[in-house]
């Protein structure tokens, strides 16, 4: 029996390129926002209408380093001194006149002392600020021998899922890098008619290899969306190796596009033809049976205020 609740569709109101820039970034702040400025807007030239940034595109990744180049975002917009990084994404957006998910930084909150997040803001075409994520799982795992990791001893974590109204477009789904191992924020997020989940990330070279392609490819199949991931550019004298590879999957989860490690911009075409083929050829939409087991995406539900009208 299939289920009477259809999913509304994914509506891509027009085809757009998307590109995932694959950014090298050092310890200067400054440096890293003046060349995420100079790479977004070769994006933009190439003629890409979405441009994606890293996690922690501006700063070293890891624990030690949240609480140094933490930001306060709040109130919105925060006062320029305390949020360079705000201002710099949304200039690079207005600039570029592309809708830009700012990977994430590092945020302060203004009123609880020594609170954390990992946060990463989305801006349209003239440089407002559409949408904050503030990270939902925060990266905790222990590989011995392999590697150790636990932003929760700095950072809190977000408590919204978070989609992204891009007038032009229609929705994305915006997570950060160990959300993207939860598939019930992607379901909900697609569920809710995104056409692509968008996932900042930063992955090592232990589960980088193991899992971040069948990641972005589980999340594409599972929900018959596109997806992107977009990981820094590996530096092997900083203090922590990402995978790189980011990528673009579609709504098949054939990988379309995928870098190396370097720096490096991929990008991919989005056509709504593609999410309306798949679904037509394996028609999972129209066959949910939530008799007999629950629809994520319905109930106590939270959203980014900016989510959803
Ligand atoms: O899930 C993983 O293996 C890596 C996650 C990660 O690096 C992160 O959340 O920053």
């Amino acid at each position: 029996m299939a289920s009477s609740l259809a999913s509304p569709s994914p509506v891509l109101k027009k085809p757009v390129k998307l590109a995932c820039i694959q950014l090298a970034a050092g310890s200067d702040k400054q440096a890293n926002l003046e060349h995420a400025r100079s790479k977004v807007l070769e994006a933009a030239q190439a003629g890409a209408g979405i441009i994606v940034l890293p996690e922690c595109f501006n700063s070293p990744y890891g624990c030690d380093f949240f609480p140094r180049y933490a930001e306060t975002l709040l109130p919105s917009p925060p006062p320029r001194d305390q949020s360079p990084s705000f201002h710099a994404l949304s200039a690079m957006a207005a600039e570029a006149g592309a809708y830009l998910v700012g990977g994430s930084i590092p945020e302060r909150d203004p009123q609880v002392p020594d609170r954390y997040y990992n946060t990463s803001l989305t801006f349209d075409r003239r440089g407002r600020l559409l949408a904050t994520h503030r990270k939902v799982h925060l990266f905790d795992i222990d590989i011995p021998g392999k590697i150790t990791f636990r932003e929760s001893d700095v950072l809190s974590p977000g408590n919204k899922v978070t989609v992204v109204d891009l007038p032009d477009y229609g929705r994305i789904g915006v997570a950060i890098c160990y959300d993207v191992r939860f598939p019930e924020l992607a379901a909900i997020a697609a569920r809710k008619g995104c056409f692509a989940l968008v996932y900042p990330g930063a992955f090592n070279l232990t589960t980088g290899p193991m899992h971040w392609k069948l990641l972005a490819q589980g999340r594409a199949v599972d929900n018959q969306v596109y997806v992107a991931l977009c990981s820094p550019a590996r530096d092997v004298s900083g203090p922590y190796h990402a995978w790189g590879h980011s990528m673009i999957v579609d709504p098949l989860a054939e990988v379309v596009v995928e870098a190396e490690e370097k720096e490096a911009i991929v990008s991919w075409g989005l056509d709504n033809g593609k999410i309306e083929e798949v679904r037509r050829n394996i028609p999972l939409t129209t066959q949910r049976r939530f008799d007999v087991y629950p629809d994520v995406s319905q109930g106590d539900v939270k959203f980014t205020e900016e989510g959803l009208p």
